[in-house]
């Protein structure tokens, strides 16, 4: 069918990142020149047993075939709850939208074996919801030689680029990855490491929180000099981009690896301690890739860590560090827009990636469409 031209269309961006805290949900309207405008979101937080199934199928075990399935059932179920949630809210029939993206939740990431996986049953997504849904955002990609990830810097260029200053966009998700946007040069983006997702890890191995609200218990120990020289010392910080990395490393068992080489150090202690891994392998990664930067906009959860974002600024004493908000997009919305306005590229047949950031060996159409 012809796609009418001239009119602004609504698109829905799902996104279930590797903090497996829930789902951001965005309602993006595009206009007819491709300018997106956020009109609302949503969020559903992840039963504890979904955030328990998916951790259980991260390491090879039995029965991955049937857990994996089962658990792509239940997050549609939940999918669809947070788009129904988005759209009550909003009073908007499902009939107004063209098109969910959905990133689904990533359970292997292995770019080096040709792969990465992403669960949520689709066509159960389209049924419940009523809802065209394009995912599978990553695949083609990677069929490209590319790593699939990061995919965000394309809509950070898109909606963030400046003729002002030169800029980084930093997510700090479970893992932090960073777009360069300088002036006349190529945009770099690439994963700098672990992000919250040691520090939940930790936190909740501790103290049963699932987070560490505010960085107040990492606040609450000190450094422990050797032990964060020890972490930077993980080969992945030194890789040049294109890098992207997950859960599939960064783990609760890489630190029990990395603690048992150390003497016994208190728990509030190693908490600090891994907030300033988060900001170190964050501001080295700026300080190699993206000298010429002049403010570094934060968004994802760990914007709204205290104690990280002073560590970052002590850290980065040359760069303004502010959150997204500064440039009109609050720091949960910017992922889950990305995905909305991923379906929109996907529904122009627009290529989505950027070559230079994931590797690919040229622009591709990212995703799959699954008809309502
Ligand atoms: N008030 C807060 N204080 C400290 N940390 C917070 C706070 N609010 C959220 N976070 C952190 O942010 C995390 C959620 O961040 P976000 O939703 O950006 O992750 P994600 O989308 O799952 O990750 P990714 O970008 O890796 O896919 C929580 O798990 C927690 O660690
Ligand atoms: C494989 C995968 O899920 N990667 C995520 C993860 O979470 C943050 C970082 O690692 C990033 O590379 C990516 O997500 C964002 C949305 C991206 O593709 O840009």
């Amino acid at each position: 069918m012809e796609r009418p031209k001239q009119m602004t269309e609504r698109y829905i961006g799902l996104m279930s990142g590797t903090s497996l805290d829930g789902v951001d949900a965005v309602l993006l309207s595009m206009d007819a020149q491709g300018r997106p405008c956020v009109e609302a979101d949503s969020f559903l937080a992840f039963p504890l047993e979904i955030r328990q199934q998916v951790l259980q199928l991260q390491p090879v075990g039995d029965n991955e075939l049937d857990r994996a399935a089962r658990l792509g059932n239940e997050l549609a179920r939940l999918y669809a709850e947070v788009v129904a949630q988005l759209l009550s809210g909003q009073q908007l029939p499902p009939s107004a939208i063209t098109a969910i993206g959905c990133h689904g939740q990533t359970i292997r990431h292995a770019p080096h074996a040709g792969y990465t996986l992403q669960i949520g049953n689709h066509a159960l997504l389209a049924e419940l919801s009523g809802i065209d849904v394009i995912g599978d955002f990553r695949s083609r990609d990677l069929a490209a030689g590319g790593h699939g990830a990061p995919l965000v810097p394309a809509f950070h260029q898109h909606v963030f680029a400046s003729d002002a200053e030169n800029r980084v966009i930093l997510n700090i998700g479970g893992i932090s990855n960073l777009t360069r946007l300088s002036r006349g040069a190529p945009v770099i983006g690439f994963d700098c490491g672990p992000g919250n997702m040691l520090l939940d890890a930790w936190c909740q191995h501790h103290t049963g929180a699932s987070f560490d609200a505010n960085g107040e218990w990492a606040a609450s120990g000190k450094l422990h000099a050797p032990l964060l020289q020890q972490l930077l010392n993980e080969p992945f910080f030194r890789l040049p981009p294109p890098k992207s990395t997950g859960r599939d490393l960064f783990d609760l068992a890489w630190l029990q690896t990395q603690l048992a080489l150390q003497p016994a150090i208190a728990a509030a202690d190693v908490q600090h301690t891994l907030l300033q891994l988060t900001a170190h392998s964050i501001a080295d990664a700026i300080d190699r890739h993206c000298p010429d930067t002049a403010s570094v906009y934060v968004c994802g959860g760990g914007a709204l860590n205290g104690a990280l974002m002073r560590a970052l600024q002590q850290r980065l004493p040359q760069q303004v560090i502010r959150s997204t908000a500064a440039l009109g997009l609050p720091v949960h919305q910017v992922e889950a827009a990305a995905f909305a306005w991923l379906a929109w590229s996907f529904c122009q047949r627009q290529p989505a990636n950027l070559p230079d950031v994931t590797g690919a060996s040229g622009p591709r159409v990212l995703g799959a469409l699954y008809p309502r």
